[in-house]
């Protein structure tokens, strides 16, 4: 059976984007175990993320989410299992070697320096040096170019309300962060990009701005593994859910073939998917 024909009897494909799920997933997962001393914190979880899709992870406070992200980006090596970028299989060891493969991870406790500017929190830690002996010899960052591209990578991601790419990061506005750290995971050629809860202390209408973020890296072609415990954003956003429940996957849903609150019965227990194992 195929990926996508498993998928099908798991949860079905969102419907008018057949052609996505006919592609081979650019990130797999295959029964992932890790456990910590007596914890189980993973108990041999599949996953699958398609080219150019929103895949939204749901799932009870320790069900697994983080734990299953952390192994997908370097952060935690499980005990057992497989996992395929476009498929081959990758071994990281450290978060390193998953941003260099092009697996970037935003995590709820943002990666910004508040006091550096916009441009500079961009290209943190690939700082790009002036043409000529300038850059070469003396090392002179181009600083003029990071700011004019750090200003078009911005409002491509149609975050109109940032204005100066030179103000610092901690003058802008939750949303507005978030939406820096958002940009400079998915400027430097990622094919996938991790959110981890990034609506999580934003109001409604910042919310609304890095939801509409996260649609627009989708429609550029970007893989977005969602994580999140709010479950309107999700059904609002995602292509198709992952329900983690008690380090498994209980399934896999799509909005239009569930709503909320099938899937946060699944979530719980009190539901189960039918074909599920
Ligand atoms: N480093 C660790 N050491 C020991 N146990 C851990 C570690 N990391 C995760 N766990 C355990 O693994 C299980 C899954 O935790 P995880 O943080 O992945 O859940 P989660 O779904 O992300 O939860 P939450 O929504 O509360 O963040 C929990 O029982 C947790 O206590």
């Amino acid at each position: 059976m195929s990926t996508s024909t498993l998928e099908v009897a798991h949860g079905g494909i969102p419907a008018g984007k057949e052609e996505i799920y006919a592609k081979e997933p650019v990130l797999s997962a295959r029964k992932l175990v890790i456990t910590f001393g007596r914890v189980v914190g993973l108990d041999g979880v599949d996953l699958d993320l398609y080219p150019g899709e929103v895949l939204a992870v749901i799932g009870d406070n320790g069900a697994g989410k983080s734990t299953l992200i952390k192994c997908l980006t370097g952060a935690y090596v499980p005990d057992s299992g497989e996992i395929t970028l476009n498929g081959q299989p990758v071994h990281f060891k450290k978060p390193q070697d998953a941003r260099e493969a092009g697996i970037e991870t935003v995590y709820q406790q943002l990666a910004v320096i508040p006091a550096l500017d916009i441009a500079s929190n961009l290209y943190l830690a690939r700082e790009e040096r002036r043409p000529g002996p300038l850059g070469s010899v003396l090392r002179m960052l181009d600083k003029k170019g990071m700011e004019k591209r750090a200003g078009q990578s911005v409002q491509e991601l149609g975050i109109q309300t940032i204005q100066n790419m030179g103000q610092a990061v901690e003058t802008l506005s939750g949303g507005q962060r978030q939406a820096v750290a958002v940009a400079r995971a998915a400027a430097f050629g990622s094919k996938v990009v991790v959110l981890d809860e990034p609506t999580a202390a934003l109001g409604v209408k910042e919310s609304g701005m890095v939801l509409d973020m996260v649609k627009q890296l989708r429609d550029k072609g970007l893989s977005i593994i969602l994580i999140s415990h709010n479950m309107p954003h999700v059904w609002e956003v995602a292509d198709r859910i992952h329900i983690q429940r008690l380090g498994g996957r209980a399934g896999v849903i799509t909005p239009q073939t569930h709503d909320m609150g099938e899937g946060v019965a699944i979530m719980t227990g009190a539901k189960r998917l039918e074909g599920s194992s």
